[in-house]
């Protein structure tokens, strides 16, 4: 070995050594922390004058106790920042950044967390912009263990993007288990999004595998951080597909320290009625569309009415009157108020009460009292006004209502459902009452709507909304009404909306969710799907009828292998014995009719196999039904029998393009039938 690079060879592991000995250090000192904190919520009910307090307490140590987990096969950081001389507020200075903040007994930073201010230029310095950067260097690790480093000058113009040996370990990583943070490598364009202000509604438009679903995980943390007493009050939800897709990202949050997001599905949303019946779906597309909000807007105004009597109140020995003019009055003008009814409702009355106090204070000179006030507010002839005038209403009752009296649906309809879709609106078994009927998915998203009319919901601070080209219009409403006085990230992919009312427009859906000014933004880098199956798969993309950008991948590597079989079941076991002799997770998506016996198969094999909500199951092999799989991703998937998957469902060909997009590494399509026809091409 020549001399010099003998010396270099000497200053990398003496400089590997150094890296080792600061992440030892770090180490120690987050232990020590979660020791302190650990100490404090022991001894914190003690300190805490009452018990209010002392739970308060309680619980922010329990919570700062689990946010200083140390992980061992998480490095704790993975990047250093190294500043120019000429900087003005680092000069000189070298931070390492990683998953939170670590510092050391007299307060010095160790590790800084990968939110802070400083750790932007970790991801957004160039050799064009170096921002005081001189070296970025990024780390390798093994199972928790620091084995490589990798060097930008910046400074002297280098720069890898995304040749950085690094980013392509992570990509190409086998995936097992559920889904990984991605703070070590995170790329510019991802954490433009990722850092975008709290007030800013973002819509983000990308390909299978640029990383939405991970930029709205790491955009909520990223809040968290930078607002964590405001979102705290008011909360952060994330609401994807169905439960497989929530259990396969639930462990992203947590491993960046936030423990208090939360996550729903739409459905969870609504699930004021439990869902005991199934619309035909002509019934569910109407319903779901956005005419039925003015329908049951009117259906809810309609119940406002006018005072057709005054109001006489007996009172000891006085008796108040109000006359008919001031009730119309009143009536008419809280109406235009606009507020939500039942909270209209409690105005009217605590009004009425107002104008009787005004006449008893007159008269006896003196205000009544408390007693008083609450024994008027609920006096029959006041409660009888108000049955009258604004009656009490539930959201069960109302859409009860509509189903059975054809005459109030008629009017609330008139002019927006046809006499046909009035019919079809009312077709079904309805029971004799509200509390008896069986209620459909698309009833609870009705119901919502009027719960919604009748009283706001609390909303949250912010709210990211994963797979959002599926949402209906009311299922954005029902997401608006969360999140009137906060924020949005929206994000999804037009090309895989397999629902009957899928998203064609980003704009529609912004304006159904109340952000209607929010940015459209595209990410055109694909980090999961090798080319060769980003190119089969985008073969579909002209019969999907959207207007999407395409997308580069970033994986030049992946195999792609489409066959004939003539016994599916029995090469569907044979491809998946030979994809267990790889490394990494494999999944076999199938019609959903199909997946039973597939599954019978590989377990007659003696093959494990896990479904997909399992996301902890010890079986590397997954069999998903094809409606279930999207937002996931395997290592190697096997198709079964595309034109099943096409034929299952009116946008067939848009859930086939979902199943072809899952492949991390190779992508395996067995048919026996003749492939769906513009993948034939
Ligand atoms: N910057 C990155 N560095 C490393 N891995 C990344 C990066 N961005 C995304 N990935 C990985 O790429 C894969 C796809 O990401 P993700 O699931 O967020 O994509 P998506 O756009 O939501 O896909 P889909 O449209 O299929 O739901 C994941 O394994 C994710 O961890």
């Amino acid at each position: 070995m020549p001399a010099t690079d003998l010396e270099d060879a000497t200053t990398l592991d003496a400089d590997l050594a150094a890296e080792r000995t600061h992440l030892d250090t770090s180490r120690a000192a987050l232990r020590r922390m979660r020791e302190r904190a650990e100490a404090l919520f022991a001894t914190g009910d003690k300190v805490a004058g009452d018990a209010y307090t002392a739970e308060q307490l309680g619980r922010h140590m329990a919570r700062r106790v689990k946010e200083l987990a140390d992980d061992p096969t998480t490095p704790l950081f993975f990047g250093r920042l190294d500043f120019g001389e000429a900087d003005p507020d680092h000069a000189g200075r070298d931070y390492h950044v990683g998953r939170r903040h670590v510092t050391d007994e007299r307060g010095e930073p160790l590790v800084l967390d990968w939110r802070a201010p400083v750790s932007r230029s970790f991801y957004r310095a160039s050799a064009r912009d170096p921002q005081g950067v001189a070296v970025r260097r990024r780390f390798g690790f093994s199972a928790g263990v620091l084995t490589s480093f990798e060097d930008e000058h910046l400074d002297r113009g280098e720069e890898l993007g995304t040749a950085s040996r690094i980013l392509t370990a992570e990509i190409e990583r086998p995936r097992v288990g559920p889904m990984r943070d991605i703070v070590a490598t995170i790329q510019p364009e991802q954490d433009e999004l990722v850092r975008a202000d709290l007030a800013d509604s973002i819509c983000v438009q990308g390909a299978p595998g640029t990383g939405k679903t991970a930029v709205g995980l790491h955009r909520a943390a990223y809040l968290l951080y930078l607002h964590r007493e405001r979102l705290r009050r008011s909360g952060v939800l994330i609401v994807g597909p169905n439960r497989a897709f929530l259990s396969y990202i639930a462990s992203v949050l947590p491993a960046l320290g936030e423990v208090e997001v939360e996550q729903a599905t739409v459905e969870d949303l609504v699930a004021r009625v439990p869902v005991r019946a199934v619309d035909d779906p002509a019934a569910a597309t109407l319903k779901h569309d956005v005419r039925m909000a003015e329908v049951l807007r009117r259906a809810v105004d309609a119940h406002i009415g006018t005072p057709t009597e005054p109001i006489m109140v007996s009172d000891g020995s006085f008796r108040w009157r109000i006359g008919i003019d001031p009730l119309h009055r009143l009536v008419a003008e809280t109406r235009q108020e606009g507020l939500p009814y039942a909270v209209g409702r409690e105005r009217v009355r605590a009004r009425v009460v107002g104008l009787l106090q005004r006449q008893a204070e007159a008269r006896r000179a003196e205000s009544p009292s408390d007693a008083w006030l609450r024994r008027m507010s609920r006096i029959k002839p006041v409660t009888d006004l108000l049955d009258a005038v604004w009656p009490a209403l539930t959201p069960e009752g109302l859409l009860h209502r509509l189903r059975t009296d054809a005459d109030a649906l008629g009017a609330a309809a008139d002019g927006l459902l046809t006499a046909e879709e009035q019919e079809l609106f009312r077709s079904g078994k309805v029971a004799r009452t509200a509390k008896a009927t069986r209620w459909t998915a698309a009833d609870a998203v009705l119901v919502d709507e009027v719960a919604g009319l009748l009283e706001r919901p609390a909303g949250f601070g912010h709210v990211v909304v994963d797979e959002a080209q599926d949402l209906s219009p009311m299922q954005c409403r029902a997401i608006a009404r969360r999140s009137e006085h906060g924020s949005i990230t929206l994000l999804g992919d037009l090309a895989q909306g397999t629902a009957p009312w899928a998203a064609t427009d980003w704009r529609e859906s912004l304006a159904h969710l109340g952000k209607p000014d929010a940015a459209v933004v595209p990410l055109s880098v694909g980090f999961r799907v090798p080319a060769a199956v980003v190119a089969f798969a985008n073969r579909l993309l002209p019969a999907l009828a959207v207007d999407v950008p395409p997308a580069r991948s970033l994986r030049h590597d992946g195999a792609l292998d489409v066959r004939t079989a003539e016994d599916l079941t029995a090469a569907t076991v044979a491809e998946v014995r030979a994809a267990l002799a790889h490394d990494g997770s494999v999944g076999v998506i199938a019609a959903d009719s199909t997946v039973d016996t597939l599954r019978a198969a590989l377990a007659e094999a003696g093959v494990e196999t896990a479904t997909a909500d399992d996301v902890e199951a010890a079986a590397r092999v997954t069999v998903v039904p094809a409606t279930l799989v999207k937002g996931l991703e395997y290592d190697h998937v096997v198709v079964v029998e595309p034109a099943a998957i096409v034929a299952a469902e009116p946008r067939g060909l848009h859930r086939l393009y979902v199943v072809l997009t899952r492949a991390v590494s190779r992508l395996a399509v067995l048919h026996r039938e003749p492939l769906p026809m513009p993948l034939a091409g």
